[in-house]
């Protein structure tokens, strides 16, 4: 910035595992974003190295991210991101096009995906005729549908009320125990409450990374 170099992150060292359930937090600014983007393999850091399911993503070139990106992150968003004018199936179906699999393949696993968020009924509705409770479930099919190494989400609850957050969260829970590995960027508590792991940032640097109390999180039905 005006000549000056700004560093969003710093001397960040992490191990996700895998069936991790992690919460990512902090003040506006301190690099949650900046986090979520490099796990997300949507931004390279400028240094330093990333391993996403033990490939090193620092030396991958663009088309090498973009099929990296497609089969081993699933994203979700605040907005939801879906497409306005494709059914909800097709949405589902749409991280699959570049794989060559028959379209009924594609429509199966998009199927199984959707039929697992509770969605089955709703394959020829478009967006606009869902409640955000069940575009997001649509868009976490859409992300689950690849069987992804890892779900990603950016403040997935932050467009819904709370009854439809505490609906959200149930399926992480449940997504979770079924062996998912998730990371949630969040700035609400109770989001932060159900992971099982919370890590705040500051400044950029990782200010703490605790586990949450297992008969905390029983006291959510996790
Ligand atoms: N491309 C960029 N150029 C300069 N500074 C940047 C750039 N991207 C991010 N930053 C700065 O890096 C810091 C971290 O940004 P980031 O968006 O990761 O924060 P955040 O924790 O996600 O914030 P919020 O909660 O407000 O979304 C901020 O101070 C931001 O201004």
């Amino acid at each position: 910035m005006g000549g000056e170099q700004f560093y969003a992150l710093r001397d960040i060292n992490l191990h996700i595992t895998r069936n991790d359930y992690v919460a990512i937090i902090g003040p506006s600014g301190s690099g949650k974003s900046t986090l979520m983007n490099i796990l997300g393999c949507l931004d390279i850091p400028s240094s330093g190295e990333y391993l996403l399911d033990d490939q090193p993503v620092a030396s991958m070139d663009e088309a090498e991210l973009a099929k990296i990106r497609n089969q081993s992150v699933g994203f979700i968003f605040q907005s939801f991101n879906l497409l306005p004018r494709a059914t909800v199936l097709a949405n589902v179906m749409q991280p699959l096009v570049y794989r060559m699999l028959p379209t009924s393949e594609r429509q199966n696993m998009a199927k199984q995906a959707l039929q697992r968020v509770g969605l089955a009924d709703k394959l020829g509705h478009f967006p606009n005729q869902l409640s955000g409770g069940q575009r997001q479930r649509v868009a976490i099919a859409r992300a689950l549908v690849t069987k992804p190494a890892i779900l990603l989400g950016d403040e997935p609850t932050g467009n819904l009320d709370s009854k439809t957050t505490q609906d959200i969260m149930k399926l992480f829970d449940e997504l979770h125990r079924e062996g998912h590995t998730i990371v949630l960027v969040t700035h609400e508590q109770e989001i932060a409450d159900h992971c099982q792991r919370v890590i705040r940032l500051v400044d950029g640097k990782v200010a703490k990374d605790s586990r949450n109390d297992a008969a905390q999180r029983e006291r959510l039905h996790v």
